[in-house]
C-alpha cells in the first residue's frame, strides 16, 4: 500500500503517447513546466515510431516542432522532445502522463515494468478497460501492478482539437493522495484548460471509458437523423447506465463525481463532437464497418467505444445483466452482431 505522496524538489515529466490528445497535453504541459516552479524544463514524449512518406515521425516532430500526423497546423514548444524509445522517454521521469488508446496500455506497461524513477507517480488519460481472461480491469489498476506507483486519473469534456485552440474547457483529476492530486492540477492547469480534483481515482476514470459506448449511441442517433430530442434520450439514459454499471461493480465511487467535467460534461461533448460519434454515424449511413471507417476518417487514430461496448457486453452477459442495460447492451448488438440501428430506440423504451 503506498501512502506517502512521491512528491520531489524538480519533477521530470514524461509523456508516454503522441496521438491527438496526447499531442495536445504535451503542447499545455511544454509549456506549463517552464511558467511553474518545481518542474524540469525539459519534456520527453514517447511516440509510436512510424513513417510519414518518406521521414520517421518523430524526425518531423522534432524538426518542425508539430505533430503533421496527428496534431497537423499546431506548434509544440520545443522543450517537448519526441522519443522513439520507450524506456529512454520514461528514464528519470517522475511523473508519467500515459495518454495512449486503451488497448495498448497494457504492453506498454509490460515493457516499463521495473524500469520506471523510484520516485515515479503516473496520471493516467486513458478512456478504456484493460481486458484480461476473466474479465476487464480498470486501467489504473493496469499501470498500478504493472509499475507499483502511485496513479491519479484526469478525464473530462475535452474535445483534444478544440484544446489545442486554446478554447476554454474543464477537466476532472481523480486523486488518492491529495498532494498528488494538487501536484497534477499544477502541472495540467492553465487559464483555459480548468482542472477540478476529486478523490476518486476510479469514478473518473470509470465515467471517461463508458461514455465512450453512449457516444456510439448517439452517433447511430445522428445516422438515423432521429433528431435532437432522441439523442437527448440517449443520453439521459446513457448516463443512468453508466452510473448504474460503475456504482455496481465498483465501490466508493462519489455521486458527485457524475456531475463534474469527467461525467456528464464529457457524454455530452463525446456525443456531439467525438470520434466515436462521427464514426457511428457514418456506420449507419455508408454501412461500412467500423474498421474500416476508422482507417478512412480518422487517419491513424484509434476509437475507442466500439471496444469498450464489447467489453461492458462480455460482463453483462455472463452476468446475465443485458435487460438492466440495455443501451449498453443494443449499442454492442448494432455494433458487433449486425443488428438494425433502429433497434436503438425500440430497444430501451
Ligand atoms: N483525442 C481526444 O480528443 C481525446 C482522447 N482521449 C483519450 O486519450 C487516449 C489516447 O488518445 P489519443 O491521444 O487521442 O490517440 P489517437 O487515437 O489520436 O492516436 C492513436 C495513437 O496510438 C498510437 N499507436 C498506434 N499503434 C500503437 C501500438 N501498437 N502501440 C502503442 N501506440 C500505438 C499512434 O501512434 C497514435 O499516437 C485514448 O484513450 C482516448 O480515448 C481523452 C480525451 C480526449
Ligand atoms: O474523450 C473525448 C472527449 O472528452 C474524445 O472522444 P472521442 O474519442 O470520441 O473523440
Amino acid at each position: 500500500m503506498i501512502k506517502e505522496a512521491r512528491i520531489v524538489d524538480v519533477e521530470k515529466v514524461a509523456v508516454i503517447g503522441s496521438g491527438n490528445w496526447g499531442t495536445v497535453i504535451a503542447r499545455m504541459l511544454g509549456t506549463n513546466v517552464v511558467q511553474q516552479k518545481g518542474f524540469d524544463h525539459e519534456i520527453k514524449m514517447w511516440v509510436y515510431e512510424e513513417m510519414v512518406g518518406e521521414r520517421k515521425l518523430t524526425e518531423l516532430i522534432n524538426e518542425k516542432h508539430e505533430n503533421v500526423k496527428y496534431l497537423p497546423g499546431v506548434s509544440i514548444p520545443e522543450n517537448v522532445i519526441a522519443v522513439p524509445d520507450l524506456l529512454e522517454a520514461a528514464e528519470g521521469a517522475t511523473i508519467l502522463v500515459i495518454v495512449i488508446p486503451h488497448q495498448f496500455v497494457n504492453d506498454i506497461c509490460g515493457k516499463l515494468k521495473g524500469k520506471v524513477h523510484p520516485k515515479a507517480k503516473a496520471v493516467s488519460l486513458v478512456k478504456g478497460f484493460d481486458t484480461t481472461q476473466s474479465g476487464i480491469r480498470p486501467i489504473s489498476h493496469v499501470i498500478k501492478e504493472a509499475l507499483k506507483i502511485p496513479v491519479c486519473t484526469l478525464s473530462g469534456a475535452n474535445l483534444a482539437n478544440e484544446i489545442s485552440e486554446e478554447k476554454f474547457s474543464e477537466t476532472t483529476i481523480g486523486y488518492k493522495n491529495r498532494q498528488e492530486g494538487e501536484l497534477f492540477k499544477r502541472l495540467f492547469e492553465t487559464k483555459y484548460f480548468k482542472v477540478g480534483i476529486v478523490d476518486d481515482v476510479l469514478g473518473v476514470e470509470l465515467c471517461g471509458a463508458l461514455k465512450n459506448v453512449i457516444a456510439i449511441g448517439a452517433g447511430i442517433v445522428d445516422g438515423l437523423k432521429l433528431g435532437d430530442n432522441t439523442k437527448a434520450a440517449i443520453i439521459r439514459i446513457g448516463l443512468l447506465e453508466m452510473k448504474k454499471y460503475i456504482k455496481m461493480f465498483y465501490k466508493g465511487i462519489k455521486d458527485e463525481t457524475f456531475f463534474e467535467s469527467c461525467g456528464i460534461a464529457d457524454v455530452i461533448t463525446t456525443c456531439y463532437g467525438g470520434r466515436n460519434r462521427k464514426a457511428a454515424e457514418a456506420f449507419v449511413v455508408t454501412g461500412k464497418s467500423f474498421e474500416q471507417l476508422e482507417k478512412e476518417l480518422l487517419n491513424g487514430q484509434k476509437l475507442q467505444g466500439t471496444l469498450t461496448a464489447k467489453e461492458i457486453y462480455s460482463v453483462l452477459q455472463r452476468k446475465g445483466l443485458e435487460k438492466e442495460f440495455p443501451l449498453f447492451t443494443t449499442v454492442y448488438k448494432i455494433v458487433s452482431e449486425g443488428l438494425d440501428p433502429h433497434k436503438i430506440v425500440e430497444d430501451i423504451v
